[in-house]
């Protein structure tokens, strides 16, 4: 089961509670099944582990790993369990350890083979502070040596909501999750500390999930693939969208040209680098199937817009912080005011054009939140993102996501907060988190490339949370499935495979 709604700790409590109360099973009912579909993993994963220790803690998360150690103990295992804590008198994780009869051994005394398995079930979702004591020594124990663990949940020690570690956590070969993915299993650190995420169907049906209206997602392609631009057998150029890329001066054009090419890959009609007279010789030798046009000042953008009605721009990568850059990206959000929408769709704003609104960013935020604006996508590293928002990269208690989501708010744009995670978030709250990514990403030019894709896709009109998700999820895919010596020129060709892989019949 894999599906793409993420639950916070609240939500996931409130799924339980309407899942009890929808029935068939009650919380001891849903505990037994958690506690077997992750018993029934073990069986099959490591048939041969000589011994399985159960690390039990006081809350439901325990009451799992009670079920487990009484499942595994039934088949025939050596089972040995800790227990750190006692589970509250009356709850469904004291009725699990009543039924479990196995001797119950203080953690503080755990000790192992190496060989040995381990399953977490100290905390899960009701994690509220770090892990000290018997729980950290264990932590340390099992790393020590070496062990294999299966985590119930989440790898004790990680935040669902967040990913952060608290104190300590461990490292898990498997993490057993049931019902649905919690944010902490895509977020980093809780990513890596998480190792294979199953989710487990423990009898929570879908519509008792659906009726919690979550607002965060995995960032796959059953979140947008249905809104992807299909181009139709009477298409023409300019009805697949004009895309224009600002360009730099002669020595950083190259920056503009990755944005331009990456454009057309996704499938924009038309592409035009928008030069500085003082580049136009350099970008002319580069360019073939990418428009060139000189643009100077606001009135020559003034000109473009009104002649060949582009429906999205990329402005920053390779331009340079100026008070030309604000001017530019100010005309293209206040492009829709007037009758009726202009046909601009949106304006991503990477690199420098994110960076040179960094003392003053309110006319831009502004002007994205004016009705009819053209969509504003911000695509910012950590870095960038702390030049735009330093209250919220600041605040310990935010995560990545809730930084994204109240970044995306103020603006009144999507956020792209880019990383090893990537999350996109849109002002209406929604938010994804990108987890198909791979290091060979991670070189000059590649932000370029995402923000002409996410450009490609807003041109013919893909809305911009969509667009947004759709891009960053492309890009790592189409990056990843490069490999090693990966450089961003790669980066437009190698999307043509993914995208046909995506359009499947209708790329014929
Ligand atoms: N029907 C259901 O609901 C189902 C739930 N399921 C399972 O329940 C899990 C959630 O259970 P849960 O809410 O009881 O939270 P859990 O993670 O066990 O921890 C809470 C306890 O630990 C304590 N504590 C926390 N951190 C601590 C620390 N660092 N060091 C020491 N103590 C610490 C905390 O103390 P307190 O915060 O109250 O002081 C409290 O006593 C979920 O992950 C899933 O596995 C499944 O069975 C499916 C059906
Ligand atoms: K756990």
């Amino acid at each position: 089961m894999r599906t793409i709604e993420l639950l916070t700790s609240a939500e996931m409590a409130e799924v339980d509670r309407r899942a009890i109360a929808a029935g068939p099973f009650d919380g001891i009912g849903l505990m037994r099944n958690a506690g077997q579909a992750v018993a029934s993993l073990v069986l099959a994963r490591w048939p041969g582990a000589p011994r399985v220790h159960v690390l039990a803690g006081p809350g439901n998360n325990g009451g799992d790993g009670y079920v487990v150690a009484r499942l595994l103990h039934e088949s025939g295992v050596a089972v040995s369990l800790w227990a750190s804590g006692k589970p509250r008198t009356g709850s469904d994780a004291a009725l699990a350890a009543a039924e479990c009869p196995l001797p119950v051994h203080d953690l503080a005394a755990f000790d192992a083979e190496p060989g040995d398995l381990v399953v977490d079930a100290l905390y899960g979702a009701g994690l509220s502070k770090p892990l000290v004591g018997a729980d950290a020594r264990a932590v340390d124990k099992v790393a020590a040596l070496g062990l294999a663990v299966v985590a119930v949940d989440l790898p004790s020690g990680v935040s669902g909501d967040s990913g952060r570690v608290l104190g300590r956590a461990f490292k898990a070969n498997l993490t057993v999750t049931f019902a649905r993915r919690k944010p902490g299993h895509l977020l980093l650190p809780g990513r890596e500390l998480c190792g294979e995420v199953v989710v487990a169907d423990i009898g929570i049906a879908d519509a008792v999930v659906a009726s919690i209206g979550a607002g965060t997602f995995a960032n796959e392609p059953e979140l947008w693939r249905a809104a992807l631009p299909v181009p139709a057998i009477d298409t023409h150029k300019y009805r697949r969208g004009h895309v224009g890329v600002f360009s730099g001066g002669p020595a950083s054009t190259g920056a503009a040209r990755l944005s331009a090419l990456a454009a057309a890959r996704a499938g924009a009609g038309a592409v035009t680098v928008l030069s500085p007279g003082s580049a136009m010789q350099v970008n002319a030798a580069h360019l073939t199937a990418i428009m060139l046009r000189r643009t100077d000042d606001a009135s020559d953008l003034d000109a473009f817009l009104a002649d060949r009605r582009p429906s999205a721009f990329v402005l920053g990568p390779g331009f340079g912080v100026s008070e030309k850059l604000r001017d530019f990206a100010l005309v293209v959000m206040a492009s829709g005011e007037g009758e009726g929408p202009s046909g601009v769709e949106g304006l991503v704003l990477d690199a420098d054009g994110i960076t040179a609104f960094r003392d003053d960013s309110a006319p831009l935020f502004q002007a994205a939140g004016a009705a009819n604006a053209p969509a504003l996508v911000l695509t910012p590293h950590e870095g960038e993102f702390a030049r735009l928002f330093a209250d919220l990269a600041g605040d310990e208690t935010l995560s990545k996501l809730d930084k994204a989501r109240k970044a995306a708010s103020r603006a009144h744009g999507v956020i792209v907060y880019k990383g090893p995670d990537t999350v996109i978030a849109a002002p209406d709250g929604r938010a994804a988190i990108n987890a198909n990514g791979a290091p060979w990403l991670a070189t000059a030019g590649s932000g370029d490339v995402l923000g002409g894709i996410v450009a490609g896709l807003l041109a013919q009109g893909m809305p911009a949370f969509e667009a947004a998700c759709a891009a960053v999820w492309m890009h790592a895919e189409a990056g990843a499935r490069f490999g090693p010596g990966l450089i961003a020129e790669d980066l437009p060709q190698a999307l043509a495979p993914v995208l046909r892989e995506l359009l499947g019949d209708h790329a014929r």
